[in-house]
């Protein structure tokens, strides 16, 4: 199988952005797993939260991933914030041997995207500011469990989206 490069991280750490640009100068294919989740379910994200739940979001994302996966071209994979934490997900990416890779970014840099992406977001859409930052420390903190099992952890905290995009390609092309 091609090989194919996935992001991974907290929301907000820039996997969709960086993505794209990654691919861009990789030559590869960009696909994002929100928008391929929402391609296949005909509806937002925001709406799958609403209607079904997030177990039924967990289960349709285990779905779509188990797909992106499985094809035969070489590409770059956004993955969704919560990916990497449920389910066989890890396992699944690994077992096909998709090169895993963490945007490490810090919670003072998280809070400071995120304050002004909320709505989008059905996780953290309802809360205040103050209560943003006591959930997403909460919520790194459980979450870099899985995130440090990614193939390569970079840290792209206070980099250009050129300069992250450098720096991932270096770590995953010339690192094994
Ligand atoms: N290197 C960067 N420097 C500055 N801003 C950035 C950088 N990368 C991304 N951003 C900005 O941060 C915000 C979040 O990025 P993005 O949507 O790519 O994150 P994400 O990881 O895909 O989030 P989600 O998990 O919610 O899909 C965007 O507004 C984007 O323009
Ligand atoms: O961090 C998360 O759990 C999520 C992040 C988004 O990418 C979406 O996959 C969804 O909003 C859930
Ligand atoms: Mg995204």
């Amino acid at each position: 199988m091609s090989e194919i490069i996935a992001l991974l991280g907290y929301m907000g750490s820039g996997k969709s952005t960086l993505g794209k640009a990654l691919a861009t100068s990789l030559k590869l294919p960009f696909r994002d797993l929100d928008d391929q989740i929402e391609a296949h379910a005909g509806t937002s994200i925001k709406e799958l939260f609403a209607s079904g739940g997030e177990i039924a979001f967990r289960k349709l994302e285990t779905q779509v991933l188990t797909t992106e996966v499985q094809r035969e071209q070489g590409q770059v994979l956004a993955l969704g914030g919560g990916t990497p934490c449920y389910g066989q997900n890890l396992d699944i990416l690994h077992a096909a041997g998709v090169k895993t890779v963490y945007l490490k970014l810090s919670l003072v840099s998280l809070l400071e995207r995120l304050k002004r992406g909320r709505a989008k977001r059905p996780l953290i859409a309802h809360l205040t500011e103050e209560q943003l930052e006591e959930f997403i420390r909460k919520h790194l903190f459980e979450r870099q469990f899985y995130y440090n099992q990614a193939s390569y952890v970079v840290d792209v905290d206070g980099l250009t989206v050129e300069q992250a995009v450098e720096r991932v390609a270096r770590a995953c092309l010339y690192s094994k």
